[in-house]
């Protein structure tokens, strides 16, 4: 389970994050909504080691790793796939797929890929650069599996993305949970984020606003107060 605790973080002299309490339980999705400048990227920057927390703590499975840098939280088993992918784009797809991995599971690892999204065993020579967006969208996820994560932070991985990519994309979610993973989904596609989610959290400038099960949001006004009907989609 990852507790985020009191979590107090911004940039520079900018406070965004005043107090977060969230938890994502073992094996759960939990849907993090909010309007645009909510905090939500800076809350999952924070539980993936990238921004440091002035305040609060960070804890996994029990264990305080708020000063945990983000290469020893990725050691533990948290993934990070951020805003814009964060694929190498020079490189090819297995080329990609090969830094990502376990020293000595490369092989696995690419068949593991593979096995998620099959379009990716196409085009395993090809430099993910050169790859539509999502393709790379398919990569940075399948990064993210060979590495046999506990939690998988998702930075709207389905942002601008054609509707029949978006189905691929949220299968591939399901699978992530169906091997106990657990997840924290931000995501754009409200409707499709409750869909899939046990927990909901609606973020506030910076503070929870609601958090629950996506049943009790029903009639819930602060739903269209903080989210919006705009992308209610
Ligand atoms: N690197 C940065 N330096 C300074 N301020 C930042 C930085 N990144 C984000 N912010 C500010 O922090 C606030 C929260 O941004 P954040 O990206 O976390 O929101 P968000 O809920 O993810 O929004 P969106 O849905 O638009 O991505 C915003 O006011 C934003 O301008």
């Amino acid at each position: 389970m990852l507790e985020l605790k009191g979590i107090v973080a911004g940039y520079g002299g900018t406070t965004v994050l005043r107090g977060v309490d969230l938890l994502v339980p073992e094996g759960s999705v939990v849907a993090m909504l909010g309007a645009n400048g909510a905090g939500k990227t800076t809350l999952l920057r924070v539980a993936s080691g990238l921004l440091p927390a002035t305040g609060g703590q960070l804890v996994l499975d029990g264990t305080d790793v708020t000063r945990s840098s983000p290469h020893q939280l990725v050691t533990r088993g948290i993934c990070h796939v951020p805003e814009g992918r964060g694929v190498f784009p020079s490189l090819t797809v297995q080329e990609n797929l090969i830094l990502q991995s376990l020293r000595g599971e490369e092989k696995r690892a690419i068949e593991r890929a593979v096995e998620a999204f099959p379009r990716l065993g196409e085009r395993l020579s090809q430099v993910a650069g050169t790859m539509s967006g999502g393709e790379q969208q398919m990569l940075a996820l399948a990064r993210t599996y060979v590495q046999h994560p506990k939690v998988v932070l998702l930075d709207e991985v389905s942002m601008g993305l054609a509707p029949k990519i978006v189905d691929e994309i949220f299968d591939f979610l399901a699978r992530l949970r169906n091997e106990g993973c657990s997840l924290l989904l931000v995501e754009q596609y409200v409707t499709r984020a409750l869909e899939v989610a046990d927990y909901v959290y609606l973020l506030n400038r910076g503070e929870v606003a609601f958090a629950g099960e996506p049943s009790e949001l029903a009639g819930e006004d602060v739903f269209t107060q903080y989210v919006g009907a705009d992308i209610g989609h």
